[in-house]
């Protein structure tokens, strides 16, 4: 495409560099899941963990990613044993928790919900509350930094309870313990097959009774009633993927997933409530070609999404496992689905209204940071 040819974006060229620039937002990031590989060597010689599958950063990297590209949401998980246990101590947890900051800073992210689960770091005795004051550390600690380099960043909590497990009302309550601390909300994640949304109903109606906000793991490794329970029963404020809410979506036989519009389309019940309510979809490219959610990024129903009109975000999950960052997530997209600028601008602003943060806050970073941040690289 030439600068005169009319089907070419305006702006700076859509390259990894330039989106890097551009100001970014993420609801849906492991903290566990997004260690640098060099780190966690360092933490493992450090705790005395001898069970780690390579002993150099660029083989360990590989093994996380080779491993986690199971096809299959179990099997992914297991890779996070090694994470977790190297995440025991509460200087780890602090030092994770600023490089993750300083790493998400470096690629233009100026808003992040980081989640993680507190009941699985107290294998070596620290109690729920000294998990989270570590992690909170850590996010403050990185926020300064950038904030003195220029680049600022808002870093929020959200904390998870494993959804196999039986501690979800007690991390509900840490939730609401730590809201004035940084901790906007909670989630559960782990194995979604067998563990339904309502398993975890008590706990929900704890964080609605005291005005609190959370998102479910819901429409991942298990379709429709997953994604039922989670709004219906539950009331959940977003769905934690909710990428299988496709399967309530007719699209007519041979329709092109990368369209600019679809014709002929039927939504289920389902779907419309999602759309309807305006139910914010934390959508996360790589890591649901690697769970088998979907079968490619051609395949991924983003697309059609986005063009319907859902409050569709981008998101990394987990950036280790999926060798992502949230400008290679764009990126990516927009080599599939052609888009361009203004496309990232909306699923930014989509992410921004979505946060759990306060109206104010929210509205402040989408005038002060997101728009003026685009208009340059617009041009
Ligand atoms: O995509 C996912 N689906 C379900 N569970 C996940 C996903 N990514 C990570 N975790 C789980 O969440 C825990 C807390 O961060 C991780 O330890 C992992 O077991
Ligand atoms: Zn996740």
């Amino acid at each position: 495409m030439t600068p005169d040819d009319p089907t070419t974006p305006p702006g700076r060229p859509l390259d990894l560099p330039n989106i890097s620039l551009a100001p970014k937002v993420v609801l849906h990031d492991h903290l566990d899941g997004g260690l640098r590989p060099a780190t966690v060597l360092e933490l493992a010689r450090e705790v005395g963990y001898p069970d780690l599958p390579a002993d150099d950063a660029e083989s360990l990297a590989r093994w996380f990613r080779d491993a986690a590209d199971s096809g299959s949401l179990e099997r992914y998980l297991e890779t996070f044993a090694h994470t977790v246990a190297v995440m025991q101590t509460p200087s780890a947890l602090r030092r994770v928790a600023l490089e993750c900051v300083r790493d998400l800073a470096a690629d233009g992210v100026v808003y992040a919900e980081v989640r993680y689960a507190p009941e699985q770091h107290l294998a070596r005795g620290m109690t729920l509350d000294e998990v989270v004051e570590a992690v909170l550390a850590g996010f403050r600690d990185g926020e300064a930094e950038a904030e003195a380099q220029g680049r600022p960043i808002l870093v929020r909590c959200l904390v998870t309870a494993m959804r196999h497990a039986a501690r979800s009302q007690e991390i509900a309550e840490l939730a609401v313990r730590y809201r004035d601390d940084g901790v906007v909300g909670f989630d559960i994640a782990g194995a979604e097959a067998g563990n339904p949304p309502t398993r975890h109903l008590d706990a929900f109606e704890f964080m609605r009774a005291n005005n609190a906000h959370f998102t479910i793991h819901a429409g991942e490794a298990f379709g429709l009633p997953s994604i039922h329970e989670a709004i219906a029963f539950c009331g959940t404020d977003r769905l934690g993927h909710g990428v299988r809410v496709i399967d309530d979506i007719t699209l007519p036989p041979g329709t092109d997933l990368a369209a600019e519009s679809f014709d002929g389309v039927e939504l289920g019940q389902i779907a419309n409530m999602v759309r309807d309510k305006r139910i914010p979809l934390e959508l996360c490219p790589s890591s649901n070609v690697q769970t088998g959610a979907v079968a490619s990024i051609a395949e991924h129903p983003f697309n059609v999404l986005a063009r319907l009109r859902f409050r569709v975000t981008v998101n990394t999950d987990n950036r280790l496992m999926s060798d992502t960052t949230m400008s290679k997530e764009f990126y990516r997209l927009a080599q599939q689905f052609g888009y361009g600028w203004a496309d990232f601008e909306r699923f930014t602003v989509n992410a921004m209204k979505s946060a759990f943060i306060h109206f104010d806050e929210r509205l402040a970073l989408i005038d002060d940071v997101i728009k003026p941040g685009y208009a340059v690289l617009v041009g």
